[in-house]
C-alpha cells in the first residue's frame, strides 16, 4: 500500500491508556453498585439500575426523533455490517447532560475526554457483526480519529429496553452474552492494563429476532474530544 506516513505512532496513546485503566479500574473497585463480569481477558462491568424505567422510555423517544440509518468508519450501511439506526441524541439537553454527567461521575474520567453519547435502535433482523470499538492502526480514518482526542478507552453502553428474543450484546472472545435489560450500564476496558489495545474485547449487537432494541453508548477518549 503506498500510504504517506502517519504522524502519529500506533502505540502514541499507551501510557495514556494505562493511566486511565488503572484510574478506572481501583475506582469502580471501590463502587458497590458495579459488579465485574468474571473473566480474566478484559475488564468488563455491570451496574443495575444504572438508568430508571422514566428515564429510559424518554431517552428511547430522544433516540427515535434522530435516529437514521447506522454509519460505520470504511463501511457502507448497505454492507449489512451495522444495521441498526443511531444518531446523536442532543448533547445540550439538560436531560441528556444529567446522564451523560452521570456516567462521567461513576468512571471518574475528565468529562472533556468523552464523546457525545450516541443513541441506537435496532428492529428485527438488524444487528451489529463483531467488532472493537478502538480505533485500528493504518486506517483512512486513524488520523483524524487521533486529532480529535486519540484512542478509545473505555466503552460504555446502557441497555434501554426489554427484548423479546434476540438482541444479545456478545463478547465473542469470552464466551459471554449479555441480555438487554433496561437501565444496565456495561463498561469495558477497550486496552489491557498494560495499555495496549485488547483484541478479546470483539463484540456483537446480535441480530433482534423478535421486539425492538434501544441502546445508547458513550465512548472516552485519552485526550479531549472534539
Ligand atoms: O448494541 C450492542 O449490543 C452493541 C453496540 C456496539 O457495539 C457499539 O455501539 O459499538
Ligand atoms: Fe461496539
Amino acid at each position: 500500500m503506498s500510504q504517506t506516513k502517519s504522524p502519529y505512532a500506533e502505540n502514541a496513546d499507551l501510557p495514556a491508556l494505562r493511566r486511565i485503566g488503572a484510574q478506572v479500574r481501583e475506582r469502580l473497585a471501590a463502587n458497590p453498585a458495579v459488579y465485574k463480569v468474571p473473566t480474566d481477558k478484559a475488564e468488563l462491568f455491570a451496574v443495575g439500575d444504572f438508568m430508571s424505567a422514566e428515564e429510559c422510555t424518554k431517552m428511547r423517544a430522544l433516540i427515535d426523533a434522530v435516529a437514521k440509518p447506522s454509519y460505520v468508519f470504511d463501511v457502507d450501511y448497505s454492507e449489512g455490517y451495522r444495521t441498526s439506526y443511531s444518531g446523536d441524541v442532543d448533547p445540550n439537553d439538560p436531560f441528556i447532560r444529567k446522564i451523560s454527567r452521570r456516567i462521567d461521575d461513576l468512571l471518574g474520567i475528565d468529562p472533556e475526554f468523552g464523546e457525545t453519547i450516541q443513541g441506537q435502535r435496532y428492529m428485527p433482523g438488524q444487528e451489529f457483526q463483531p467488532h472493537c470499538d478502538w480505533f485500528h492502526y493504518g486506517t483512512s480514518y486513524w488520523d483524524m480519529e487521533m486529532a480529535r482526542g486519540g484512542q478509545r478507552s473505555f466503552t460504555t453502553m446502557v441497555f434501554l429496553n426489554e427484548v423479546e428474543a434476540g438482541g444479545t450484546t456478545d463478547f465473542v472472545e469470552l464466551d459471554i452474552a449479555i441480555e438487554p435489560k433496561p437501565g444496565v450500564l456495561l463498561i469495558w476496558n477497550n486496552a489491557k492494563p498494560d495499555g495496549h489495545t485488547n483484541l478479546d474485547t470483539l463484540h456483537a449487537g446480535r441480530p433482534v429476532i423478535t421486539g425492538c432494541k434501544y441502546v445508547i453508548t458513550k465512548w472516552y477518549r485519552t485526550k479531549t474530544w472534539t
